[in-house]
């Protein structure tokens, strides 16, 4: 593990040696946020995006030490019926819930077939019935949700937030519609950026070559507000973590640190793959 700065204050970035290790490493995250918020309030809120992020989830399936009756759900949609095998949802399904005993009636759903205002008007309502100890809010009014997990696009969006769009600079609002988005499906519903940075473990998690480039630029490069969404998470009084394996992190300065040697300053105790 190493650190980076951001505007935002240090970012603890894990490098692990291949997406199975960073599955286990990720499984360990969530489960030691879930455990301390069970422990304090009885219930663990976790934010789910969609994409490739999700197949690392799969180390979190058999694991005996997580209370997952627990848990409340919410996902990164897209305004697609739950069987189109672009929705988030049935990927997250097909992923982790149907593997893990997450009560369905704890798993926030998107109302299928409303248009994209109304379907995020109802997401949102969703999630302010829960208000209360179940899901805190801060001091600004936004909902503390115990755990975000973001992947990021190759432009730099996080959950459906894009670049240099009037959603991503969105001050007000707990899930907002989006229109036209620049990758397919055109319409989604997404938690907006106050609300990612209200969490209080938000993790960015990228793996493979083809991540590389946005995680260089993201971790290195100082870009206009917006340009690059995924450096607009920043948690107010939260903590955030990458999760990277070898291949996104190739083009790392860091990778040049490691005195020439092209060796990663791993986590130093790689958590074992769960069974
Ligand atoms: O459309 C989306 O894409 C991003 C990134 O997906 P990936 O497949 O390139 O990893 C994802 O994080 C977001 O939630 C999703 O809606």
């Amino acid at each position: 593990m190493f650190t980076y700065p951001s505007g935002g204050g240090d970012v603890a970035v894990h490098v692990y040696g291949s997406d199975f290790a960073a599955a286990a490493g990720l499984a360990d995250y969530v489960a030691a946020a879930a455990a301390a918020a069970v422990a304090q309030r009885g219930a663990f809120t976790l934010a789910l995006s969609g994409g490739s992020m999700v197949k690392s989830l799969a180390g979190l399936v058999g694991r005996e030490d997580v209370d997952f009756s627990k848990w409340v759900l919410y996902v990164d949609e897209r305004n697609v019926p739950l069987s189109s095998p672009d929705s988030n949802h049935a990927a997250a399904h097909a992923q982790l819930l149907r593997k893990v005993p997450v009560p369905a009636s704890q798993v926030l759903t998107l109302k299928e077939g409303l248009p994209v205002a109304q379907a995020a008007v109802h997401y949102e309502g969703q999630l302010l019935e829960l208000s209360g100890s179940v899901l805190p809010r801060n001091a600004a009014g936004f909902p503390e949700i115990d755990c975000v997990l973001l992947g990021v696009g190759p432009d730099g969006h996080v959950a459906s937030l894009f670049p240099n769009r009037r959603e991503t600079a969105a001050t007000e609002g707990w899930v907002l519609p989006v229109s036209n988005s620049p990758k397919p499906p055109p319409e989604r519903i997404t938690l907006s950026m106050p609300v990612l940075n209200a969490g209080k473990n938000v993790a960015v998690v990228a793996l493979g070559q083809g991540k590389a480039e946005v995680v260089q630029r993201a971790l290195e490069v100082q870009t206009l507000p917006g340009a690059l969404p995924v450096q607009l998470v920043q948690p107010t009084s939260g903590k955030l973590t990458w999760v990277l394996d070898e291949a996104s992190a190739s083009s790392l300065a860091v990778a040049d640190w490691a005195a020439g040697s092209k060796k990663f300053p791993r986590s130093e105790n790689p958590p074992k793959p769960s069974a």
